[in-house]
């Protein structure tokens, strides 16, 4: 007979695991003559203070690479001329069903002058004084790869949306980006 069942009982029906599709995010780095430009948060709970590069989500009609320079601009007050996708993250909750996927860009020159927003205020450093103390938990694991001129992926697990309970990290050859704006 064709199809004998290999178990003694019949396949159980595949549970409903909901898929909920991922938040994307932008994160711009600008990395000019070994210095980068981060922004102290100035507000957020928990956030306040904290230093991270520029970004956050991608709005409908918007592609990922338009929405990395709006935010740049808005949070910075910079226009990029020149800058490379260089890493993709996804960051996995145990207290949010929803993962966040960012896109990471580095930016090797702009126009305009660094200025501060209601939300960022901008600070160069050199590579050597990241203030990993001050920022998201992943930040200490992928950072070396970006200073280092890699393209990377990881995923970060987290508890309780700020300790970081495990990852993977691979530097990559490529990145691709959807060309299509978020629908
Ligand atoms: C979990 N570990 C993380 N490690 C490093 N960077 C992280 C991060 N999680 C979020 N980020 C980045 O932080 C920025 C603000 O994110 P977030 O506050 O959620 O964006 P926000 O909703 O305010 O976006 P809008 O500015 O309103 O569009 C945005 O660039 C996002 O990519």
């Amino acid at each position: 007979m064709a199809g004998a069942a290999t178990g003694s009982s019949p396949a159980a029906p595949a549970a409903a695991v909901p898929v909920v599709p991922p938040k994307l995010l932008t994160l711009v780095i600008p990395h000019i003559g070994g210095r980068l430009l981060l922004g102290k948060k100035l507000r957020g709970f928990g956030e306040a203070g904290y230093y991270n590069g520029f970004g956050g989500k991608v709005e409908q009609g918007e592609t990922i690479e338009a929405s990395a320079k709006r935010e740049l601009l808005e949070e910075a007050g910079i226009t990029a001329t020149c800058m490379q996708h260089c890493g993709l993250l996804t960051f996995v909750f145990d207290d949010n069903p929803q993962p966040w996927e960012v896109h990471v860009f580095r930016v090797t020159a702009f126009g305009g002058e660094p200025a501060a927003s209601d939300e960022m205020a901008p600070r160069y450093f050199a590579e050597a004084e990241v203030p990993y103390e001050r920022m998201w938990a992943d930040d200490v694991h992928w950072y070396p790869l970006f200073l280092a001129g890699k393209l990377f992926e990881g995923t970060f697990h987290f508890h309780n949306t700020h300790t970081l309970v495990g990852h993977t990290l691979t530097e990559v050859h490529s990145l691709s980006l959807p060309a299509q704006p978020l629908q």
